[in-house]
C-alpha cells in the first residue's frame, strides 16, 4: 500500500495546517451562535447541516477564531466552500445599520461569479443584506445602475439644497460578487463606487486568479482598501499607477479593532481546491496571520465517491469510443472535456453529423457568445442537454446537479486540471465517475499525474468492440462532411463573416480557454 508522502510546504504556517477531517459534519440546530434566520434560509435549500469544511470556516470566523487571522481553505471540489465562506460573512453583517459595499467576492469567470451570487442571494436578503454583481452580464449602464444610487433626500433634509446636490452616489449592495476585469472596470470608471467600507475580501478559485494580473486588480482592492497612514504614503510612491479619480481614504468609523489599530483590518479568505503553496504568488494577498485549512495529507485530494477510469484507444478511433462510452452511459449527464476551444468545435461539430444519437449534447466554449453559452449551460442544468462537450471554461467550480460522469477527451496536462474537471461529478458527498481516453504513449504520464493526488486508483476500461466496428460507416461519412464544414467556415471568415470560427482560431496559438 502507497504511504501517502506530506510534501513540506516552504511558508511556516502552511506546514501546521488545520485538518478539516478532524470536524463530522453538523446540525444546524448544533451550529453555535448561526442566527434562526440564516437557519431557516438554509433550510429551505434543503440544507440541514454545515459540511465540515463549512463548520472548520465558521469555528475560525464566527466562533472562538473569531475572523483573528485570515483563512486560507484546500479542500475538495463539491465540499461546500461556497457556503464556507458565505455564510459567515452573511452573518458577520447581518447586523449592520447603513448599506455600503462590505464583502466583495471574485471568481475567475463570469458563470462562476453568477453561481456564487445565487448562493448569497439565497441566504442574504433573510437578513436583510442586498447582493449585487459586476461581471459583464448586462451593460456597464444597467450593472451602474444596479450597483450605485443616490443617498436617500431625507437622510440630508437638514443641509442646504445646494449641498445636498454635491453628495456623491453611493454603492447600494453590501456583498458584490465579481470578475477581475468589470471589478476594475467599475473600480476605475463608476462614480460612487467605493471599496472605502469593504470588510471582506474573497479570493475564490485563489490559484487561477492568481496566475494572472487581470489588469492588477488584487493590488488595487488591496491599496483602496489599506487604512494606515504608512499606506497612504506608499501609494504615493507605489509603482502601481492609480486612476486620478481613486482617492479614496479608508476613514470608515471604527467598527471593530484589531490590537489597537483603529480601522478594520480587510479580512481576507481564499480557497481553491489545489490553494497554491507558491509563497511568491501567495505574498501578492499580503495576508494577515494566516491560517491554512486543509483536508488529506496531500495537497490535491479528489472526492471520497469518485471512480476514476482509463481507456486506451488509438487517435483515430477517440472519437468512436467516445460514442460508445456515452451510449453505454445511457443519457446520464456528462461532460465531455477537450484541450482547446478548436478541439470542442470539432469534436462537436463532427458528432452532430453522426445522425441519430441517443442523448443530447451542446458545445460550450469561449468560442460562443456569452449569451450562447448561458442558454447552454441552464439546458444543461435543465437537463434538456445531457452531454456538453466542453473547454476548460467548465472546468473549475461549475457546479450542475446530477452530473454523474466526466469524460476527458483530451487527457489533461496537469494535475491540478484534472482535480477541476473530475470534481464536476461526486459532488456534496454523492457519486460519480472521471473517464480519461487515452492513446497509449500518455499512459505512463497519466499514471504519475494521478500519483500527485489521494485517492487516486484508476481502473481499465474498454468499449465493447462491435459497437465500434458498428459506427465505422456513419464515423467516415461524418468525417467527410466535417471537413466540408471546417472549408466553409475557413471561406466564410475570409468573406468577412463575423462567426467566431474553429479555422478563425487555428491561425492563431491553441486556446485552452480557463479564465475570462
Ligand atoms: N451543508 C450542505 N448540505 C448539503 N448540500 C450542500 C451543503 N453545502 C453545499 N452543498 C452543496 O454541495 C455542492 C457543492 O458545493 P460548492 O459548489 O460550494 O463546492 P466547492 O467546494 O466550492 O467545489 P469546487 O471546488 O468545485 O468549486 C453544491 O451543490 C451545494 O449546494
Amino acid at each position: 500500500m502507497e504511504v501517502a508522502q506530506k510534501r513540506v510546504a516552504h511558508l511556516p504556517w502552511m506546514r501546521n495546517p488545520l485538518d478539516i477531517d478532524q470536524f463530522e459534519e453538523r446540525p444546524l440546530d448544533r451550529v453555535s451562535c448561526l442566527d434562526p434566520r440564516l437557519k431557516e434560509a438554509l433550510r429551505k435549500m434543503q440544507i440541514e447541516s454545515l459540511f465540515p469544511v463549512q463548520l472548520a470556516v465558521w469555528l475560525e470566523t464566527i466562533g472562538p477564531g473569531g475572523f483573528e487571522r485570515d483563512i486560507c481553505v484546500n479542500s475538495p471540489t463539491g465540499s461546500g466552500k461556497t457556503l464556507a465562506y458565505a455564510l459567515p460573512i452573511v452573518q458577520s453583517l447581518s447586523t449592520r445599520k447603513i448599506r455600503c459595499l462590505r464583502a466583495l467576492v471574485v471568481l475567475p469567470t463570469r458563470d462562476l461569479a453568477l453561481q456564487v451570487k445565487e448562493v448569497f442571494e439565497a441566504i442574504a436578503p433573510a437578513v436583510g443584506l442586498t447582493v449585487g454583481s459586476a461581471v459583464g452580464q448586462s451593460s456597464i449602464a444597467d450593472e451602474i445602475s444596479a450597483l450605485i444610487k443616490r443617498p436617500r433626500s431625507e437622510r440630508y433634509s437638514s443641509l442646504d439644497p445646494e449641498y445636498q446636490a454635491q453628495i456623491e452616489p453611493e454603492t447600494s449592495v453590501d456583498i458584490l460578487v465579481a470578475t477581475p476585469g468589470r471589478l476594475m472596470d467599475h473600480i476605475t470608471m463608476t462614480k460612487g463606487f467605493s471599496l472605502e467600507h469593504l470588510r471582506f475580501l474573497v479570493v475564490d478559485e485563489t490559484d487561477r486568479l492568481l496566475r494572472e494580473a487581470y489588469q492588477s486588480w488584487l493590488p488595487t482592492v488591496l491599496q483602496l482598501t489599506s487604512s494606515t497612514n504608512q499606506d497612504l504614503f506608499s501609494r504615493e510612491n507605489s509603482t502601481i499607477s492609480m486612476p486620478r479619480s481613486l482617492t479614496t481614504i479608508r476613514r470608515s468609523g471604527v467598527e471593530r479593532g484589531f490590537k489597537g489599530r483603529c480601522y478594520p483590518r480587510l479580512m481576507k479568505i481564499i480557497l481553491s481546491a489545489t490553494l497554491t503553496q507558491d509563497p511568491s504568488k501567495l505574498s501578492q494577498l499580503e495576508l494577515h496571520h494566516p491560517i491554512l485549512l486543509t483536508s488529506g495529507m496531500k495537497r490535491y485530494r479528489l472526492p471520497e465517491k469518485l471512480q476514476s477510469f482509463k481507456l486506451i484507444c488509438k487517435s483515430k478511433l477517440k472519437p468512436l469510443c467516445l460514442v460508445a462510452l456515452l451510449e453505454e452511459l445511457k443519457g446520464e449527464k456528462c461532460i465531455v472535456f477537450t484541450s482547446s476551444v478548436e478541439s470542442t468545435h470539432r469534436l462537436s461539430t463532427l458528432l452532430s453529423f453522426f445522425g441519430d444519437l441517443p442523448f443530447q449534447f451542446s458545445e460550450y466554449s469561449r468560442l460562443q457568445r456569452q449569451s450562447v453559452r448561458s442558454k447552454t449551460l441552464k439546458a444543461f442544468r435543465e437537463g434538456t442537454i445531457q452531454v456538453l462537450i466542453a473547454t476548460d471554461a467548465m472546468t473549475r467550480g461549475m457546479d450542475v446537479e446530477g452530473i454523474t460522469n466526466v469524460i476527458n477527451y483530451d487527457m489533461p496536462s496537469y494535475v491540478k486540471t484534472y482535480i477541476h474537471r473530475a470534481g464536476r461529478t461526486a459532488r456534496a458527498g454523492l457519486s460519480g465517475s472521471c473517464f480519461t481516453l487515452l492513446r497509449k504513449h500518455e499512459m505512463k504520464r497519466f499514471d504519475s499525474m494521478l500519483q500527485k493526488a489521494e485517492n487516486n486508483t484508476c481502473t481499465l476500461r474498454t468499449v465493447p468492440s462491435q459497437t465500434i466496428n458498428g459506427l465505422l460507416t456513419v464515423y467516415s461519412n461524418a468525417l467527410e462532411k466535417l471537413k466540408e464544414k471546417v472549408e466553409s467556415e475557413t471561406a466564410r471568415r475570409k468573406y468577412g463573416g463575423g462567426f467566431k470560427s474553429t479555422a478563425k482560431l487555428s491561425s492563431r496559438k491553441k486556446v485552452t480557454d480557463e479564465g475570462e
